[in-house]
This record gives structure tokens, C-alpha cells and sequence, in this order.
């Protein structure tokens, strides 16, 4: 069962104070929202937690270890996943063999092939198996994006905007699925600018504003905020 905390993150861009004394912790089997208006330093805050950016200050904490120094691969080996706000998958792979190379990086080959089965009916996506990741629509290619971070059963997973490009109906399912995933025991990670959708998966939402948080609670609460409605839902 794996918990992830980050503490008093400060990121620099020169002039630029991305994150400023930032933080967030995720427990198991729970789905954790980072929101906030563009800019406000969630990708920042990503990079930082899976190792792409060394911070200024902060530390990063993976079920108890200290990891704030370890590379994004040894954070992977530790249990770590993360999605990106652009897709990156094989476009001239099919849709199981992505899932199936991804299994492959942390499985015997044979165990690979019944991994991305399973992951296939998992996101949802028996159907298309044999298409190109290429001519998926963007929705279905997210869905995919997730099938592949959860190959290496991680137990912690990191979600950049990944229901950007779902319709309604797509999006619906896709909360199914996080709530699945959780239920098995990984601690969710979402940042996500449909608020329908974290305001219904969501069991703690954070929020940040010009790079640092400026409320943490239930999606109750956070609806209700003052601070939040100013800084954020107000914007929109
Ligand atoms: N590589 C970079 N170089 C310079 N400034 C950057 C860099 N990456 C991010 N920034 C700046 O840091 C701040 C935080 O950006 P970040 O992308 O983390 O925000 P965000 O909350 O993820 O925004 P969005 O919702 O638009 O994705 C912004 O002011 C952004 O312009």
C-alpha cells in the first residue's frame, strides 16, 4: 500500500516562482485532485514528484523513503507511474502491443501477452486491440495512456490531464475506471481541469494558485471555498 507526500516544493524559472513552498500528500486507495487555473504550477509539481525537475527546495516521499534525489527510474522501480499532458504512445503499434511492451518492461514475456489482455478489458478496450494507436480517437488513446502506465502495477500512479479530448460519455467511464484502480490499492493522483470529473472521483481535492496551495479539503468544501471560487472556479 503506497503513499506519496511532497513538502514545501519551491521551483524556480528565473524570474518565475513556479512553485512556491508547495505540497500535497496521496494515500492508498484514494484519488487525490490537484486543480488550478493555468499556470498555477500543477505540471511543475508532477515533474518535481516523478524526478523531471529537481526543486529548489522540497522534499518527495514515497511510503515513508525519502526520494527527492532518486532518478524518474528509480521512482518507477519503486512503484511510480505517470501519464502525460501530451500522449505518448507507439502510433504504429496496435493497441496491445503498447500495452504489451509496457508489460514487458517489468514482466517475462509470456506473462506480458496475458498482462495486456488484461489491461485491454480493463481500460476498456478489447475491441480495438488490433488498431494502431495512431487512429484512436484522442479519448480512446488516453484510456490507452493509463492501460499503459498501470502495466508495471504501480502503486502509486500520477494523471496529467488525462480526460483532455473525452466526450461526456467517455469521461463517465473513465471515472469508473480510476475508481477501479483505486480500489485495488494505488493511490491516485489526478490533475484535471473538468471539474465535473474531479468534483466526482476525487476524496481530497488541492488546490493551487501562482504556485502555491490555497486549500485542501473533500470536493465539498472545496466547491464551497472562497479562496478557490476567486482564484479558480471564479476564472472560469
Ligand atoms: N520550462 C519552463 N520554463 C519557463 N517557465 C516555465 C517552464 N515550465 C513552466 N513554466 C512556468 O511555470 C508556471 C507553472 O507552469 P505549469 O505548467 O506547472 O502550470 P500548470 O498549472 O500545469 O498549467 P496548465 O494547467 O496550463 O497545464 C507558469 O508560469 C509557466 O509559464
Amino acid at each position: 500500500m503506497a503513499s506519496l507526500r511532497a513538502d514545501d516544493v519551491t521551483v524556480t524559472f528565473g524570474g518565475i516562482r513556479a512553485l512556491d513552498g508547495a505540497g500535497f500528500a496521496a494515500g492508498a486507495g484514494r484519488i487525490t485532485g490537484l486543480i488550478g487555473p493555468n499556470g498555477a504550477g500543477k505540471s511543475t509539481l508532477f515533474d518535481v514528484v516523478s524526478g523531471l525537475r529537481r526543486p529548489r527546495t522540497g522534499t518527495v516521499v514515497l511510503d515513508g523513503r525519502d526520494i527527492t534525489r532518486d532518478t524518474p527510474a528509480q521512482r518507477a522501480r519503486r512503484g511510480m507511474a505517470r501519464t502525460f499532458q501530451r500522449l505518448e504512445l507507439f502510433g504504429r503499434l496496435s493497441v496491445r502491443d503498447n500495452l504489451r511492451v509496457a508489460a514487458e518492461l517489468g514482466s517475462r514475456r509470456r506473462e506480458a501477452h496475458r498482462i495486456a489482455d488484461d489491461l485491454l478489458e480493463r481500460i476498456g478496450l478489447t475491441a480495438d486491440a488490433g488498431t494502431t494507436a495512431d487512429a484512436l480517437p484522442t479519448g480512446a488513446a488516453r484510456l490507452l495512456e493509463v492501460g499503459r502506465a498501470l502495466a508495471g502495477k504501480p502503486g502509486v500512479l500520477l494523471l496529467d490531464e488525462p480526460a483532455a479530448g473525452q466526450d461526456a460519455q467517455e469521461t463517465l467511464r473513465f471515472a469508473a475506471l480510476l475508481r477501479d484502480i483505486a480500489a485495488d490499492g494505488c493511490a491516485v493522483v489526478l490533475v484535471e481541469h473538468d471539474m465535473s470529473l474531479v468534483m466526482s472521483v476525487c476524496d481530497q481535492v488541492h488546490v493551487l494558485d501562482l504556485g502555491k496551495v490555497v486549500a485542501v479539503g473533500p470536493p465539498e468544501e472545496i466547491q464551497q471555498d472562497r479562496t478557490v471560487l476567486a482564484a479558480y472556479l471564479g476564472e472560469a
